[in-house]
């Protein structure tokens, strides 16, 4: 059953690597606009929830609802098109391309949606200035710091307007500070896209920046019950 008005939902997903359980019937829903903080033990198995989320790993048993469509019976090209358009990523370590400029980076999911380059780089500053580091533009990955290297990786996976952002331990590289810094210039990007956010982090401080928590243990999920 998918909660009513919820985005994105899940229900009773199964997911095993071999004989581990990954997932062992965890259910999720997220709110357009609301952000989610998924939290848990290490190995619990909260980044293979963002994984089926997402669409990068079909589960072996359970449904994922994404805006009424039922994602796990799309085609992969129906899939990845949806990847493409609909959502957007960041990962504790930015995985920006060392080859390109920061700017470069961030209208780069712009640039393979096929949006010509003057519209995709001009956008691609707008969102660097709100991540407040649009001074690094011109510069390759190599060349800024590390907390200035994830809202690069932030403005990125904001810059198609996602209705979702998945972030898994997007500040988990950082020091306390750097980390405090990005979550609230995330968090505060995403709501003014209305963007809902499913934030996969171990970190109390880090989940307190969310509307709600969901704790994940040995493969299931439980709801937290209150909201901020
Ligand atoms: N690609 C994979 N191949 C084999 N086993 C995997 C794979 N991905 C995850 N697992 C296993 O599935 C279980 C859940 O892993 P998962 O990465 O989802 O947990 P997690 O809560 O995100 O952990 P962490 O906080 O340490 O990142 C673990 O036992 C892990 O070893």
């Amino acid at each position: 059953m998918t909660p009513a008005g919820s985005l994105l939902s899940a229900t009773d997903l199964r997911k095993s690597y071999g004989s581990t359980p990954a997932l062992d019937g965890a259910s999720f829903s997220v709110h357009p606009g609301e952000i989610v903080a998924v939290m848990g033990p290490s190995g619990s198995g909260k980044s293979t929830l963002l994984h089926c989320l997402a669409g990068i790993v079909a589960p072996d048993a359970g449904t994922i609802t994404y805006d009424g469509r039922d994602l796990t019976s799309l085609t992969d090209a129906e899939r990845s098109a949806l990847r493409r358009g609909e959502f957007g990523f960041v990962f504790q370590f930015g995985q920006l391309v060392p080859e390109l400029t920061c700017v470069e980076n961030v209208a780069l999911p712009l640039r393979l949606n096929g949006v010509k380059r003057k519209d995709a780089e001009r956008r691609a500053r707008a969102r660097l200035e709100q991540l407040e580091v649009d001074d690094v533009a011109g510069k390759r990955p190599g060349e800024v710091s590390g907390g200035q290297g994830q809202r690069v990786a932030v403005a990125r996976s904001l810059v198609t307007d996602p209705r979702v952002l998945f972030a898994d331990e997007p500040t988990g590289a950082l020091d306390s500070l750097n980390g405090e810094r990005v979550m609230e210039l995330l968090t505060d990007a995403a709501r003014e896209a209305r963007a809902a956010v499913v934030l996969v982090t171990h970190e109390a401080r880090v989940a307190a920046w969310s509307d709600r928590e969901v704790v994940v243990r040995d493969g299931r999920s439980r709801d937290m019950e209150f909201t901020r």
